[in-house]
C-alpha cells in the first residue's frame, strides 16, 4: 500500500470517533499498519448551522453534501456517516458498503431516572421533533427547548440550567467515553429513530475495489436491520426530521420491524409492527402503507402531504 486511503468525516468528537472505530476495523479486517488509512475531516453545512432547528433550514443533505463532493472529486476513499443522520435517498452513484455492528439503539435520559419523575412543566432540551413528539405525548406537560450542537456543547446547556433535562442517544455517548451519563428508556417507551446506533461507510458504486475492501467489515444483521428501518422511513415519504421511531431486530427466522409515527405535538400517534423474512424487501413499505391506513386521517395527511 503506497497512498493510504482517505476516510472523510465530520470533525465533530463523536463523527471522529466513529472515523477511528471504522480505520481500525478496517485494518484490522486486511491486516495493514495504522498508517494505512488517514481520517480527513469535512466542514458539512450542518456542523454551521447552529442557531436554528434542521427541520426550518428545511435543505437536505446537510450533513452529507460536502462529504458527497469529496467523494465525487476522488478527494476522498470513503466517507463515514452517523446512519440516522443521512437522507432516505442518498444519490445514486454512492453506496452504503459496509455498517459496523449496531451499538445500545436507545435514547438516554438526562436529567431524571425516568420520564415519569420529571417535574410538572419540565422543559425538556431537544432538536429532535420524533424526541419531541414523543416525549409530549406520554407528557403533555412538558415543554421542549431547542438544543443543537454536538454532545458536549448539549450536556453544557444542561448544566447550565438553559432545561431541566436532555435527550441523548446512548450509542454517542457510549462511544464518547460516557456510558455512565443518563438512563436508557426501554424502547417500549420511546422508539429509536431509524438507523440509530449504527455507523456506515459511503464510497462510490463505481469503484468496485473500495467497495469490497469496504465489505470486508460490513455487519450483515446490522444492514438487514438499518436497511429495513430506511426503507420504511422512505415508504413514508419522511425523512430524519420527521417525527418517526423505527427498530428492527434481527431474529433466528427473520426480522422484527416496529414503527410509530406522530404529530409534532404527540397529540396524535400510530404504532404498528410485523414480523417477515429478512430477504422480503416489499415488507418495510408494507407495514408503512399499513400504518398509514390505520392512522387517524389527520396523522396521516402529514406523511401523504
Ligand atoms: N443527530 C445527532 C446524532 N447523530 C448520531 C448520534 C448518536 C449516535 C448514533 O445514533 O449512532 C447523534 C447524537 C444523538 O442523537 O444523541
Amino acid at each position: 500500500m503506497t497512498q493510504p486511503l482517505r476516510l472523510g468525516t465530520r470533525g465533530s468528537p463523536l463523527a471522529l470517533v466513529q472515523a477511528h472505530m471504522v480505520a481500525d476495523a478496517l485494518a484490522r479486517a486486511h491486516g495493514w499498519a495504522a498508517d494505512a488509512i488517514a481520517i480527513v475531516p469535512i466542514r458539512t453545512s450542518g456542523d454551521r448551522i447552529q442557531d436554528r432547528a434542521l427541520a426550518e433550514v428545511g435543505g437536505k443533505a446537510l450533513w452529507t453534501r460536502e462529504l458527497d463532493r469529496a467523494l465525487d472529486d476522488g478527494a476522498i476513499d470513503f466517507a463515514v456517516h452517523s446512519m440516522k443522520d443521512i437522507e432516505t435517498i442518498r444519490p445514486a452513484e454512492i453506496v452504503i458498503a459496509a455498517l459496523l455492528p449496531r451499538a445500545d439503539v436507545r435514547d438516554r435520559l438526562i436529567g431524571a431516572e425516568r420520564i415519569a419523575d420529571l417535574p410538572h412543566g419540565a422543559r425538556i432540551g431537544t432538536s429532535s421533533p420524533r424526541r419531541a413528539a414523543q416525549l409530549r405525548r406520554l407528557r403533555p406537560d412538558l415543554a421542549t427547548t431547542l438544543f443543537r450542537g454536538n454532545v458536549a456543547t448539549r450536556l453544557a446547556r444542561l448544566e447550565a440550567g438553559e432545561a431541566e433535562a436532555t435527550l441523548l442517544a446512548a450509542a454517542g455517548l457510549d462511544r464518547l467515553g460516557h456510558p455512565e451519563i443518563g438512563h436508557a428508556i426501554p424502547v417500549e417507551t420511546m422508539l429509536p429513530a431509524p438507523a440509530q446506533g449504527a455507523v456506515g461507510v459511503e464510497t462510490l458504486a463505481a469503484r468496485r475495489e473500495l467497495r469490497d475492501l469496504i465489505g470486508a467489515i460490513d455487519h450483515a444483521p446490522t444492514r438487514a436491520c438499518v436497511m429495513a428501518e430506511r426503507a420504511l422511513l422512505a415508504a413514508l415519504g419522511a425523512d430524519c426530521r420527521s417525527p418517526v421511531g423505527a427498530l428492527a431486530v434481527a431474529e433466528a427466522d427473520g426480522l422484527w420491524l416496529r414503527a410509530e409515527i406522530l404529530s409534532e405535538d404527540g397529540a396524535l400517534a400510530r404504532s404498528a409492527e410485523a414480523r417477515f423474512p429478512a430477504d422480503d424487501g416489499a415488507a418495510p413499505a408494507r407495514l408503512a402503507a399499513a400504518l398509514l391506513d390505520s392512522a387517524p386521517p389527520a396523522l396521516a395527511a402529514l406523511f401523504r402531504g
